[in-house]
């Protein structure tokens, strides 16, 4: 299987990179991830269960068509109730499917389905067999070829469904009294057909899963700094208007706190870029301690900048939140001897805040930041300004 070399090291730590890593030849992913795995296919898969009722429902009708043609009269009317049942049993799972609602049932649904498609052909094969043995017993492999491609089941779930049609085709054949050849005939076919079945959906299975990997892995690297692993600069211009809707929707303030760190071109230039780099690490960290709620966001916008957004919040509280972050990097102590305003690496820390009773620009929040922090630079550093 691929080799992933070393690219999603950029975004570790990652569950996604880390189970590229770990591999999933067994089609399985650690416990939190398979669970996010099946809600993202579940949804994925609605749209595909939709084509796959009606291929499924027009195929079925084709071949109670054929029964008129191929079926003697005497065993038509078993043949036609077996195709009748299985109709309604199809299409009151697709009445079920299809309301969203019930997008937890789905998989048994689909599930369902094929076996009672797949048991209905078995049971009609075997009834016609008993009048006319040329009657065809290829419509099995159609079922199972939609268990594995159609339907989004996942490879256990299909081969499950394609074994039970197996045995209830062997058992109606039996009953038939197919002579044993023919029986074995048609099994090894159904067989071999199974398999290029399961192979074929363990690699469509495979794919799948590496592509979720890989997708969640591009929206992490499209969206976090790789750095210091908080978002980027992107990822807060797509937020901060979602978050500011929300917030006008729950009559809530936000406060946007602009960071940046003080004599940093002096800090690279006494100790090194690598050593910078860890610098910036560790702020970020701090920004990231400090984005507590779940809606607070911690943001490197570029360089030594910073952002926090902060959620359900009074201008009183936002000041002491950029007090204190201020105040958490001074005690954290990175010696600093370029520096004019301290002698451990310091932040300057502009402050805004914007509640919904005011109704300014959200524009306007970011420029007042950006103002504030203009004022703790000029005003010697090492300061929060509002
Ligand atoms: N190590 C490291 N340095 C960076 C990175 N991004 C930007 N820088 C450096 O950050 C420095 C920013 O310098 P300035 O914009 O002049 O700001 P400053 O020296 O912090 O001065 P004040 O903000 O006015 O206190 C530059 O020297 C950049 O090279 C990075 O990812 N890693």
């Amino acid at each position: 299987m691929p080799n992933y070399h070393a690219w999603p090291d950029e975004v570790r730590p990652s569950p996604y990179a880390d189970q590229l890593s770990l591999g999933f030849r067994r089609l399985r992913f650690s416990r939190a991830l398979e669970r996010e795995y099946r809600a993202h296919m579940l949804e994925d898969g609605f749209e595909l269960k939709r084509i796959a009722l009606c291929v499924a429902t027009v195929i079925w009708l084709a071949l109670a068509a054929l029964d008129m043609l191929v079926v003697p009269a005497s065993h038509l009317g078993w043949v036609i109730a077996v195709r009748v049942v299985v109709l309604v049993i199809l299409l009151v799972c697709a009445a079920l499917i299809l309301q969203r609602r019930y997008i937890h049932l789905l998989l048994p649904l689909s599930m369902i389905c094929i076996l009672v498609l797949g048991v209905g052909a078995a049971v009609i094969v075997g009834i016609a067999h008993r009048a006319n043995p040329g009657y065809p017993y290829e419509g099995l492999l159609l079922v199972s070829m939609a268990a594995y491609f159609l339907v989004g089941l996942r490879l256990s779930q299909a081969l499950a469904c394609s074994l039970v049609i197996l045995l209830a085709y062997g058992l109606a054949e039996l009953a038939a009294g197919l002579p044993a050849p023919r029986l074995i005939n048609s099994l090894l076919f159904l067989v071999f057909g199974n398999l290029i079945g399961a192979v074929g959906c363990y690699l469509l299975e495979y794919k799948s899963r590496e592509y979720f990997l890989i997708s969640r892995l591009m929206h992490l690297l499209a969206h976090h700094d790789s750095l210091t692993g908080l978002h980027n600069r992107r990822s807060f211009n797509r937020q901060f208007e979602r978050l500011w809707r929300q917030a006008q929707r729950d009559g809530i303030s936000i406060a946007l706190l602009l960071c940046d760190i003080d004599h940093f071109k002096a800090y690279n230039d006494c100790y090194g870029h690598q050593a910078g780099d860890e610098a910036l690490q560790r702020v970020g960290s701090l920004i990231e301690q400090a984005a507590r709620r779940p809606l607070d966001m911690g943001v490197r916008l570029g360089g030594e900048e910073f952002a926090l957004l902060l959620f359900d919040i009074s201008a009183n509280e936002a000041r002491q939140r950029a007090e204190a972050l201020r105040h958490s990097l001074e005690e954290v102590g990175i010696a600093h001897r370029g520096s004019d305003s301290a002698d451990v690496l310091t932040m300057s820390v502009g402050v805004a805040c914007l509640s919904p009773d005011s109704q300014p620009e959200l524009s306007q929040l970011y420029e007042q930041a950006d103002r504030a922090l203009y004022e703790a630079k000029a005003f010697g550093r090492n300061r929060v300004a509002a």
